[in-house]
């Protein structure tokens, strides 16, 4: 890994949304402070939502230029406009139809009843090429350098739409994929690869609750990526795990420092 992971745990998932969310909120501000913009890459799932509506809740939140954030995701259900499982609808509902933001500069991934049809390599394909024109001659590659990138990581060690041993983990050359017999419901999705993934500056995985605490401890565990996708996500620069106790059970001490709360 080019980062070498960092650990914080929390006491619960509550606490845990609450601490990433002014965590994030910091980060935004730092960036655009320092960039003049800032680019955060969202996660579905619960963790995901539930920190997207702590946002929500933070007084914290005006300390934000919400006009000057570009939003992408990491993965995205392929299902119609509006589906309540899309995580584009859960974010809005949790909080971007709540501030201010640019609706240029929010990036969602394709519908399936979009421009590309039930066409998901097309829609796939559509999400890299943005990707690639939003990224400059600084960047590393076809997409932007994200200030953060987020990531869920399910019961499997899942991260974006990357399952263990499926095809799309072992993608080398391409940003985006179409995604097909995702064990997860829906099977049909669209994700960032993992070279994708490594191209933002800071990787956060959240992971709350006791059925993930076998997924963390594996992933932690340094497996094959193609066994364990979310041993594959790091960043640039950092590389940080943001749990609570239940997620932390199964981890040895030594990985994280006793005073983490
Ligand atoms: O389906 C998905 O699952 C993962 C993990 O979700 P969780 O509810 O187990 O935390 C999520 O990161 C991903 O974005 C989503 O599409």
């Amino acid at each position: 890994m080019s980062s070498t992971p960092q650990v914080v745990v929390h006491r619960d998932k509550e606490l845990m949304a609450c601490a990433v969310a002014a965590r994030l909120i910091t980060k935004i501000v730092d960036a655009q402070a320092a960039r003049g913009s800032a680019s955060v890459v969202l996660t579905g799932g619960r963790n995901g939502n539930a920190l997207l509506a702590a946002v929500a809740g933070s007084p914290a939140r005006d300390a934000v230029d919400w006009a000057r954030l570009d939003l992408w995701w990491g993965d995205e259900r392929f299902l119609p406009e509006g589906d309540p499982e899309r995580n584009i609808t859960q974010a809005r509902e949790a909080l971007l139809d709540s501030v201010p933001l640019d609706p240029a500069r929010v990036h969602v991934m394709g519908p399936s009843d979009g421009e590309f049809g039930s066409d998901v390599e097309a829609a796939a394909a559509s999400y890299a090429t943005e990707l690639a024109a939003a990224a400059g001659p600084e960047d590393h590659g076809a997409v932007p350098s994200f200030d953060v990138l987020m990531l869920g990581v399910g019961p499997d060690t899942h991260v974006a739409s990357l399952f263990p041993e499926h095809p799309g983990v072992r993608e080398s050359v391409r940003t985006v994929i179409g995604v097909h017999g995702s064990p997860k419901p829906p099977p049909t999705r669209i994700s960032l690869t993992l070279p994708a993934i490594r191209a933002a500056r800071e990787v956060w995985l959240l992971a709350a609750g006791e059925d993930k605490a076998g997924a963390v401890a594996l992933a932690l565990s340094a497996p094959g990526e193609v066994q364990a996708p979310a041993s594959g996500a790091y960043g640039r620069s950092r590389t940080l795990w943001l749990l609570d106790r239940a997620a932390a059970a199964k981890l040895p001490a030594q990985l994280y420092p006793p005073a983490s709360s």
